[in-house]
């Protein structure tokens, strides 16, 4: 059979860039197509360079040849990898910077209920154990939890005089200074907040707050990727996002949203990387089994098309459920598999941060002052 290259390229045109709407041939990726009686040769270049992603593109191109072309097709594809142009515009902290308060994290996930309120509780509690000054502002709106997730739900922040100005004290558990919006409304009424109004709820708790020093702020915020996100952003100096998803599908897409409104121009957070939760389950009696339950790999592999860090993965287990209700977050548990996944992760979270601070000035950089800190960061 006597192979076109038009309908070569015409297959090529049905492969999606991993990261980007447009197909391969679209977004320049395939170089050339040569075409000699049975055989095709395709030059292609990605920008991604991970195993999985080299490995993905090959397929794809045989696959789309076989399928649309001619199934006895010999192809040969010669795949290059060059590393994608850095934008000129270097992501910028947002919002007057905050004395004493050295990093703010915020932790956000597309959709509801994917455990970003546990991760963001955890994450505090594994920094603070690893030594750093750490508070958490919880400012999920729609569900504020850590109140009960640090068991302080019968507690209030007290005022305190600070060089002549009244501030909150933030209430202190488990070495985590908190303030959330949940001390302010009642557990059962119906909260309706439009952007600017928790944007200055926020800033209330950000700036008439006594913090104090602190190396890291983390910021539990509402599920979503609406107007109220961006007028809370848009007014605090963030560091970074980290990004939490559970392998499923639904949540996939809406973590590929919540990681474009990081990163679109107004806003121009760098996003720190993707946390994958409930990624599998063990029954405690075949620990060696794992199912799993949301999909496999769903975010991991998300990371990879965006080009994003993985943070790491955390399994589905009962007792992390169970310790956020009960208010002594799961990463507490001391010397087992759920202290130590919390731990991975952090270091990662640090990790990234600290890379993200060295492309910024020195003034914003974290200052790792203690040894838990450093080891932290040195040990892969
Ligand atoms: N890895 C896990 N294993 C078991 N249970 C988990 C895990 N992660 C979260 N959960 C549980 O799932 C429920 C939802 O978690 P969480 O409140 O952290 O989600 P969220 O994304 O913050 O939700 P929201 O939409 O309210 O912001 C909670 O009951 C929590 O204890």
């Amino acid at each position: 059979m006597k192979i076109e290259k038009k309908d070569v390229l015409k297959a090529l045109e049905t492969i999606s860039v991993p990261g980007e709407g447009q197909n391969m041939v679209e977004s320049g990726a395939i170089k050339n197509v040569l075409v000699f009686g049975d055989e095709v040769v395709v030059d292609v270049t990605i920008n991604n360079h991970s195993l999985q992603a080299k490995k993905k593109t090959e397929v794809s191109i045989l696959q789309a040849i076989h399928k649309e072309v001619y199934e006895k097709a010999q192809i040969k594809v010669n795949l290059k990898v060059e590393a994608a142009a850095t934008p000129d515009k270097k992501p910028e902290i947002k919002g007057k910077p905050i004395p004493g308060i050295d990093n703010i994290i915020a932790v956000a996930s597309g959709k509801g209920g994917v455990g970003k309120s546990t991760v963001t509780a955890n994450l505090a509690v594994t920094l603070s154990k690893m030594g750093f000054k750490v508070g958490l502002l919880d400012a999920d709106i729609y569900g504020p939890s850590a109140t009960i997730m640090f068991d302080i739900i019968n507690e209030k922040p007290l005022s305190v005089n600070v060089d002549g100005k009244s501030k909150m004290k933030p209430v202190e558990s488990y070495g985590v200074k908190i303030l959330s919006i949940g001390f302010f409304t009642q557990p059962d009424q119906a909260v309706v907040w439009r952007g600017p109004m928790a944007a200055k709820a926020l800033n209330q708790m950000i700036f008439d707050a006594a913090w104090g020093n602190l190396d890291f702020l983390i910021v539990d915020l509402p599920p979503g990727t609406g107007d109220i996100h961006l007028s809370i952003m848009q007014s605090l100096p963030l560091t970074g996002a980290v990004v939490v998803s559970t392998p499923q599908t639904v949540a996939l897409a809406d973590a590929r949203k919540g990681v474009a409104m990081f990163q679109q121009e107004s806003i121009n957070v760098p996003v720190l990387g993707i946390v994958e939760n409930m990624a599998y389950f063990s029954p405690p009696e075949l620990p060696e089994n794992r199912y799993h339950i949301f999909g496999k790999d769903g975010a991991r592999n998300l990371s990879e098309d965006l080009n994003i860090p993985f943070l790491g993965e955390l399994p589905l287990i009962q007792s992390i459920r169970e310790a956020g209700d009960i208010g002594r977050p799961a990463a507490m548990q001391e010397g087992t598999d759920i202290e130590n996944a919390f731990i991975e992760i952090t270091k990662k979270v640090v990790q990234e941060t600290v890379r993200r601070n060295d492309a910024l000035p020195p003034t914003k950089a974290i200052e790792i002052t203690t040894m838990a800190g450093c080891s932290a960061v040195n040990k892969k």
